[in-house]
Formats: C-alpha cells, sequence, structure tokens
C-alpha cells in the first residue's frame, strides 16, 4: 500500500451545534494524523462559533466561514480549493451529524492506498447498510440510485453517498470550476466526472446510521435539482464528453 500522504477531512455544516463537536472528536480519534475543516454557511444556530472553540483548541481543526447558506455543493467546494491550496494529498467528505462513522475512514484510506482515485463509502454494495432510516428514505435514496445507474450508466452503486475519498490529483482532473450542481446531486456530478475521466472508483460497504441531533437539510428544492440534473446528463451525453484527456 503506497503512502498517501496529507489528508484533510472536511465537514460541511448548516446547523450542526449539538454534533460537530462529537463528529470532530471521533474524527481526530479515528484518524489522528487527518486535519479537519468544517466549512459552515453561518449557521443561525452557531456552529461557526462552536467550530471556532474547537479549531482554538486543536491545530488540526480549521474553519471556513461562508457568508450564508449556499448548499452542500458549494461548501464542498470550497473545502476543496482550500486543502489543494493547503497541499493536502487526500481529501475526504463527511456529513457532520454521524450518519457516516468515522471509525470507518481507515477503510476508505486503505482503498485509496491501493489505487482507488475516489473511494465512496457506499450502502448500496454486498456488507454496506442503513441503519434507522425512515423506509421513505431508503426508498429515495435507492430509488435515486437506480435512476441514476439507468440514466448514467456510471457502474456505481451509491452515487449519491456523501462519506468519500479523493485523492488530490482527482480533484484537478475533474474541473471543479465547470460544477454548479448544488444540492446532494453534487456527489453524483463528481461521480460521473471522475468516471468519465477513466480514474478508478472502488465503493468500499459501510453503515450508514440515521442522525440523533438536528434534521436532514433534504427538501424539495435538492430533490427537483437533483431529478432535472440527473435526467439532463443523462440526455445530453455519456460520463466520457468530460474526458479532459
Ligand atoms: N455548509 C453547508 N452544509 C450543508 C448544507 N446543506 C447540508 N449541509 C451539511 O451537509 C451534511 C449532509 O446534510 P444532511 O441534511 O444531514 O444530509 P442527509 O439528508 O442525511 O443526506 C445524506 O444522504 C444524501 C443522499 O444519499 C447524501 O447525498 C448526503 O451527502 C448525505 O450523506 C450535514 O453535515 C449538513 O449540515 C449547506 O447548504 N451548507
Amino acid at each position: 500500500m503506497e503512502t498517501l500522504g496529507r489528508v484533510l477531512v472536511i465537514v460541511p455544516t448548516y446547523n450542526e451545534r449539538e454534533n460537530l463537536p462529537l463528529i470532530v472528536e471521533r474524527l481526530r480519534a479515528a484518524v489522528p494524523e487527518a486535519h479537519v475543516l468544517v466549512a459552515d454557511d453561518n449557521s443561525p444556530d452557531g456552529t461557526g462559533a462552536v467550530a471556532d472553540d474547537l479549531a482554538a483548541a486543536d491545530d488540526h481543526v480549521h474553519v471556513l466561514h461562508r457568508p450564508g447558506k449556499e448548499g452542500l455543493g458549494s461548501a464542498y467546494i470550497a473545502g476543496f480549493r482550500w486543502g489543494l491550496a493547503e497541499g493536502f494529498d487526500v481529501l475526504v467528505e463527511i456529513d457532520a451529524d454521524g450518519s457516516h462513522r468515522p471509525e470507518e475512514l481507515p477503510k476508505l484510506l486503505e482503498a485509496v492506498g491501493e489505487g482507488a482515485d475516489l473511494a465512496i463509502g457506499s450502502r448500496w454494495v454486498p456488507g454496506g447498510k442503513v441503519v434507522n432510516w425512515p423506509a421513505r428514505r431508503e426508498f429515495l435514496s435507492r430509488g435515486a440510485n437506480i435512476y441514476t445507474r439507468v440514466m448514467l450508466g456510471l457502474g456505481v452503486r451509491d452515487a449519491t453517498a456523501g462519506f468519500r475519498a479523493y485523492r488530490a490529483a482527482t480533484l484537478e482532473k475533474i474541473g471543479l470550476a465547470e460544477v454548479n450542481s448544488q444540492g446532494y446531486c453534487f456527489q453524483v456530478d463528481l461521480t460521473r466526472r471522475t468516471v468519465g475521466n477513466g480514474l478508478r472508483v472502488v465503493e468500499v460497504p459501510i453503515t450508514f446510521v440515521e442522525r440523533v441531533h438536528g434534521t436532514s437539510k433534504m427538501s424539495g428544492k435538492v430533490f427537483t435539482e437533483a431529478l432535472w440534473r440527473v435526467s439532463l446528463w443523462g440526455v445530453t451525453g455519456l460520463p466520457g464528453r468530460f474526458r479532459r484527456h
């Protein structure tokens, strides 16, 4: 297995005051050498101030304050740009709410170390599962992934997953400047760009646990954006049209 270099875990937050200290503590324990970047969209509940306190107490924790709620995709892109500028070699996405278990991050990093350009923590491969998700959410996620597979033919079972590890070189290659998807379809967008560039995607089975504190930011707007964008990508071209070489 190759040495990974410096790892940055990006945690996007919108109203995650209760969850943030827990996830940061678990991340720091699970992968002590990794740095953590909280990308907060000026959460009304004061998550930004909680993040500042965590950063003041730990030199491996950093905060990106953004002026207002601009969506998950835009928060991650800002985090990626920060991480690439700081010279990190692997950039990780994880939800703040504990749905993704930091204790499973070493498995994702191992997959990158073994040659994956993108490792996805997947609910829908053998060995993957969801715990405590309402039937409606499970139906929506499974349905969205089946629809995405049929429309885009990416060969990925959990293209909407939000627990991921990217090589920096992957993010540099896939054209972040052209990404304008905002909600959860951002995950599909980056997946199709990675596949379209001929890079290697590996799905690692994970257990997704429904949050205990706070609420999901899933909304009609997020759902509608995903539906029309995936349809558009499906009818306008194969992943190959994003190939940059
Ligand atoms: N900065 C910022 N963060 C946001 C925003 N919207 C959501 N987040 C943060 O993004 C993470 C995921 O949001 P949730 O609202 O908790 O997501 P979910 O409904 O549990 O959705 C999960 O499943 C989706 C579908 O499979 C995934 O696409 C998604 O990434 C996530 O894993 C959380 O840490 C949340 O605070 C935003 O506009 N700005």
